[in-house]
């Protein structure tokens, strides 16, 4: 099968190598498409890779009939609907270390720039005019930087303010003291930090919550003369207010690589000689373009051979020593989930998954969301993929919960899968032997020893002699080879349980016809 990505943002061609030496990927790079022929193009595609300009919008996600993946080839997300992507079991992934250091190092050269009035005093120069008094500026040295937002980037240039023997006070909801005291600089609350800075920065991402985090009450609260740099997202700051605090003087000046909206060719801001700014530059490096490009690549590639990604961001990130651990249970909890919810065959609204032995110790989410996969791909369809399963329960109105118990119950490893619907509860067991992989080895309250997967016949019968040679011949007069058998008995006499692996898939006239024998209550066909 042949892979079609596009690249609709300009990607470093050296950062895509990976991709064009991939056999089965095929590229379509910068087709110049605008927002309606992307729209019209974008069902050709499996993967789309992205920086900041394409905007990957519900709609063009809901047209994306093939696509399973979308690489932004940087930090910031919120040029893509998270929600819509989940939804529609579209994985997202993106490369947030590779520009952390030019992120931070624009930003210094912007706090500079506003320090020494550098662009300003070039631009005169360039209209002839020798100014000297006009462009005075300040020391940083013993200045106040207040940064909002300490993670990647924040960090990095709290480093470097550090190196220019600045003060760094630091408001993020994560700071500890511990981690201040470490990077020699002072934790404040958003108030203290906006109170104390000579210079502010702010290194959030783009949230709701953050959007206008810096607004006209943000500047009444900052000292007279203040400077501010924006390095992070256009709407953190909120320009209007920004505009009126410039123009009464609150604010000195202003250094801005993000806009709220992007791109433009005017900006009111740009008209006050205040402001300097640059075109959303913080990342555009030759070396972080090409490690960004390198990043997503790979993710992209990792996920089209079925691997785990790096870097998921509508996915909890797992370490990769604790994915290598837990991936083996992948396979084994879907088939479980697909058994159990052919067992039940009816609508259910409870999913109950438990770990046991050694389980009860892993990261268990993913394992968790490939059986709740393996459940709903019958009601779904291969719509259904771990990014939107647990989305798509909850959606159907089933809840789905996990417990852990450390105890062994016979097997070092345990999954258990209860599913819960109106006729009552079944459930199924499976392990991974090791050498021997998968198997299955409890129906209900039965005991069994099957390999998950082909053809499989759950049937319940009374426990009485004969049943298993009249099953055996009903088997052969329909010309079904039986494999392997499993019986199993509540007690002598009782409900009794056979299960069967056969050759092919059991037709419903020859399963109708076998569930009319004597002493059988049920026949359950299970194709895995
Ligand atoms: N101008 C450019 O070209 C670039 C811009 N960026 C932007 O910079 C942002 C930050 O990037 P990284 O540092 O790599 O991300 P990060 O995730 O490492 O750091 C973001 C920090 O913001 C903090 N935060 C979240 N909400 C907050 C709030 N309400 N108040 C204070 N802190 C809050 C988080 O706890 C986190 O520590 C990105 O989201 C992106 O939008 C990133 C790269 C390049
Ligand atoms: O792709 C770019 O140049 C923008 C980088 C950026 O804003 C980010 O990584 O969040």
């Amino acid at each position: 099968m042949t892979y079609r990505v596009l690249i609709s943002d300009p990607l470093s061609e050296e950062g895509i190598k990976p991709l064009r030496e991939t056999e089965n990927i095929e590229i379509v790079k910068n087709p110049g498409w605008d927002e309606t022929e992307l729209l019209e193009n974008i069902d050709q595609f499996d993967a789309l890779l992205v920086r900041s300009q394409t905007q990957v919008t519900r709609p063009l996600l809901e047209k994306a009939a093939r696509l399973k993946i979308v690489g932004r080839a940087g930090v910031g997300v919120d040029n893509i609907d998270l929600d819509a992507a989940t939804e529609n079991g579209i994985i997202v992934v993106n490369a947030p270390n590779g520009n952390t250091n030019s992120a931070a190092e624009h930003t210094v050269a912007m706090i500079m720039s506003l320090s020494r009035n550098i662009p300003q005093a070039f631009h005169a120069l360039k209209q002839k005019q020798w100014d000297r008094k006009r462009f005075v500026g300040v020391e940083l040295k013993q200045k106040t930087l207040g940064v909002v937002g300490l993670g990647r980037i924040g960090a990095e240039v709290a480093k470097r303010a550090k190196g220019q023997r600045m003060n760094v006070i630091a408001y993020d909801p994560f700071l500890t003291d511990e981690k201040a005291e470490q990077m020699g600089i002072k934790r404040g609350t958003l108030e203290e930090v906006l109170q104390a800075g000579d210079f502010i920065t702010v290194h959030t991402p783009l949230l709701k919550e953050t959007r206008h985090l810096i607004n006209a009450e943000a500047f009444e609260l900052m000292k007279d003369g203040v400077q501010i740099v924006n390095c992070a997202r256009g709407g953190i700051i909120d320009e209007d207010a920004l505009y009126d605090a410039i123009v009464s003087g609150k604010v000195a000046g202003a250094a801005l690589d993000v806009f709220e909206q992007e791109p433009f060719t005017e900006h009111k801001l740009l008209t006050l000689p205040e402001v300097v700014a640059t075109p959303h530059l913080g990342a555009s490096t030759v070396e972080a373009q090409e490690i960004v490009a390198v990043d997503v690549s790979h993710d992209v590639i990792r996920f089209l051979e079925g691997k785990a990604v790096r870097h998921p961001v509508n996915l909890p990130s797992i370490p990769s020593e604790a994915m290598h651990q837990i991936e083996p249970y992948f396979y084994l909890a879907e088939k479980l989930g697909t058994f159990i919810i052919d067992l039940a065959n009816e609508v259910i609204s409870e999913i109950r998954i438990s770990y046991s032995g050694d389980l009860s110790e892993i990261e268990s989410g993913p394992v968790t969301r490939n059986a709740v996969k393996g459940i709903l791909k019958r009601y779904l369809g291969s719509r259904v993929n771990d990014v939107n399963a647990l989305y798509l329960a909850d959606r159907k109105g089933i809840t789905v919960s996990e417990s852990k118990r450390s105890a062994r119950k016979g097997f070092t490893n345990l999954i258990t899968i209860e599913v819960i619907g109106a006729s009552g509860s079944r459930k199924v067991s499976g392990t991974l032997l090791n050498g021997l992989g998968p198997r299955l080895v409890r129906v209900d309250d039965y005991q069994v020893d099957a390999t998950p997967e082909g053809h499989m016949v759950v049937i319940q019968h009374i426990d009485q002699p004969g049943v298993i040679g009249r099953m055996g011949s009903a088997f052969a007069e329909h010309n079904i080879n039986i494999a392997t058998m499993q019986v199993d008995r509540s007690d002598v006499g009782g409900n009794a349980i056979m299960l069967l692996t056969i050759d092919r898939h059991l037709e419903d006239k020859a399963l109708a016809e076998i569930a009319l024998l004597d002493e059988i209550k049920s026949v359950t066909a299970i194709d895995l």
